[in-house]
């Protein structure tokens, strides 16, 4: 279908037995559109991203992904969608570079070595290019994970609080590569507590609660985290 978007959520409802943790969403996310996901703690923005991305079940409703119901082990959903959730998961013997390069090899990215360049540079990793994932700090190492999102092609970016444990000048960076991405016709969508991130990279945003769910624009999002 021409017009069906990347993400596709009605009256969906997340959460787990049978207790939904905040109230049905509906969301629409289309190329070139950046959704940022908000809402105090606990009030299921995780939650809600893992169901989108098909690794759990939705309580009810309906959701799909690139038109089908989400399931990340096919390979077109392991094409076209990149996300960085909580997970921290690293080869223990594999460097930086490595890493990535082993991401950006897997997709199969031509060029590969320059694009890994490139991304250890704009995620200020230079200097710890080298090194094992033992011997990073945990902000490089949140770095790094980021990094193998962007070394990846994708057609939709899914980042869960993507600034925990990034300086204010990574914050900042990340927010333009966002905007960026959304610019180059990605689709993004991001929970996350940052306001200068939300306002800069997101479209629409998308307010949880218990009793009910809000969409508002940027300006008004940035200012509904600083209220929670
Ligand atoms: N595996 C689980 N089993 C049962 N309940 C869970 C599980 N994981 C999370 N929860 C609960 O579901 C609710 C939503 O959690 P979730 O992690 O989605 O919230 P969040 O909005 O992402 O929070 P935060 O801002 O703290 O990251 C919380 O009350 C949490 O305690």
């Amino acid at each position: 279908m021409p017009d069906e978007p990347l993400l596709r959520a009605r009256s969906l409802s997340v959460g787990y037995g049978e207790e939904p943790v905040c109230a049905p969403v509906d969301l629409d996310v289309r190329p070139g559109e950046g959704v940022a996901v908000i809402g105090a703690n606990g009030t299921g923005k995780s939650t809600f991203l893992r169901t989108v991305l098909g690794l759990q079940e939705p309580l009810g409703g309906r959701v799909s992904l690139l038109g089908s119901p989400p399931d990340p082990r096919t390979g077109e959903v392991r094409a076209a969608v990149a996300s960085v959730l909580g997970d921290d998961a690293f080869f223990p013997a594999l460097t930086v570079t490595e890493h990535l390069l082993l991401t950006a090899l897997g997709h199969r990215v031509p060029e590969a070595r320059e694009i890994v360049t490139d991304l250890v540079e704009d995620f200020g990793l230079a200097d710890r290019a080298d090194a094992l994932p033992s011997a990073l700090s945990s902000g490089q190492r949140r770095r790094v994970l980021l990094a193998a999102a962007f070394v990846r092609p994708r057609s939709l970016l899914v980042l869960d609080e993507p600034e925990q444990r990034l300086d204010a000048g990574m914050r900042n960076r990340l927010a333009e590569m966002l905007v960026q991405e959304r610019e180059d016709g990605g689709a993004v969508l991001v929970a996350s507590h940052d306001p200068v991130l939300v306002e800069r990279a997101a479209t629409r945003v998308v307010l949880l609660h218990d009793d009910g769910v809000q969409v508002l624009d940027p300006a008004a999002g940035a200012a509904a985290i600083a209220a929670l």
